[in-house]
């Protein structure tokens, strides 16, 4: 399979946690129609983006948000990448954590945050994710029947190590549930998904919540999907909405062939290696 249809839905984010899914649920029902393969959600989409919320709306792997999510896929049967949500473990510790199901609702995928989101920027967004979640410490790919995609949460696709290292490990598509603010959105989110699209000549999408003034931390919004050529095939407002793109996965070849970044590499010079 060469054409992936994928379906990017940018949320708005609702206190009541299963209100987010069912509204999802909602969503996909209202794309029926349009047979898509992959459907994306935003980070924390079943949870209002503040540091005090983690711990509050956070589940174990397997707990009713996550059931709901595999449920939807395995009805709808695609693949359905759950946004992220706060994850609990035995041991009390709270993640930031992305799932991925497929068409039977199976988890195929599982990544925890593994850059927290520690910033204070001068008259702009201050944020410390690491008052109240634990970081992970995985590099995300998994297999489709589209091939291998990597994953990886917002903040952690500013590091070019990690998005390298998917690819290196196979990943043509590399999904990012994100939710940049009002400073670094419009500063840095589009260049930012060029330029991991470019260095690694892979298909990146970014899918945001929508923007909601009235909340503690304001998202900047316009989900994003980047070809392997750096071009953007889409970029939405701030707005809540949907956004389709049929991906062709035969160019990731193509622009790998025609411009052999990756095989020019230099590794007698450097190389990255994954602790
Ligand atoms: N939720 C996040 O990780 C936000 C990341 C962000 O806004 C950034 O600028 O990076």
């Amino acid at each position: 399979m060469t054409k992936l249809r994928a379906a990017m839905l940018q949320t708005r984010v609702y206190a009541d946690k299963m209100e987010n899914i069912r509204e999802a649920g909602r969503k996909l029902e209202a794309l029926e129609a349009e047979q898509v393969d992959l459907v994306t959600l935003p980070e924390m989409f079943n949870c209002p983006y503040q540091t005090p919320n983690f711990p509050v709306y956070a589940e174990p792997q397997g707990g009713p948000a996550w059931t709901a999510c595999a449920e939807l896929a395995r009805k709808h049967k695609i693949y359905l990448s759950a946004g992220s949500m706060p994850e609990v473990d035995e041991a009390g510790r709270v993640y930031n954590t992305a799932y991925v199901f497929d068409r039977q609702g199976r988890q195929i995928a599982k990544h925890r945050k593994a850059h927290l989101f520690d910033i204070d920027v001068k008259g702009g967004q201050c944020f410390k994710e690491s008052d109240t979640l634990t970081a992970g410490d995985q590099v995300t790919v998994f297999d489709t029947e589209f091939g291998k995609m990597g994953l990886c949460i917002c903040y952690d696709f500013r590091f070019p190590e990690l998005a390298r290292l998917m690819v290196e490990k196979g990943a043509k598509v590399i999904l990012v549930p994100a939710a940049f603010n009002m400073t670094t959105g419009p500063a840095h989110w589009e260049i930012l998904f060029r330029c991991r699209a470019l260095d690694n000549q892979a298909f990146v999408l970014g899918t945001a919540p929508a923007r909601d003034p009235s909340s503690g931390y304001t998202s900047w919004g316009h989900s994003i999907a980047v070809s392997p050529w750096g071009d953007i095939l889409g970029q939405m407002d701030e707005q809540e909405g949907c956004m389709i793109h049929t991906l062709d996965l035969e160019r990731t070849g193509e622009v790998r062939d025609q411009l052999p970044l990756l095989k020019h590499r230099r590794t007698d010079m450097y190389h990255l290696e994954e602790c």
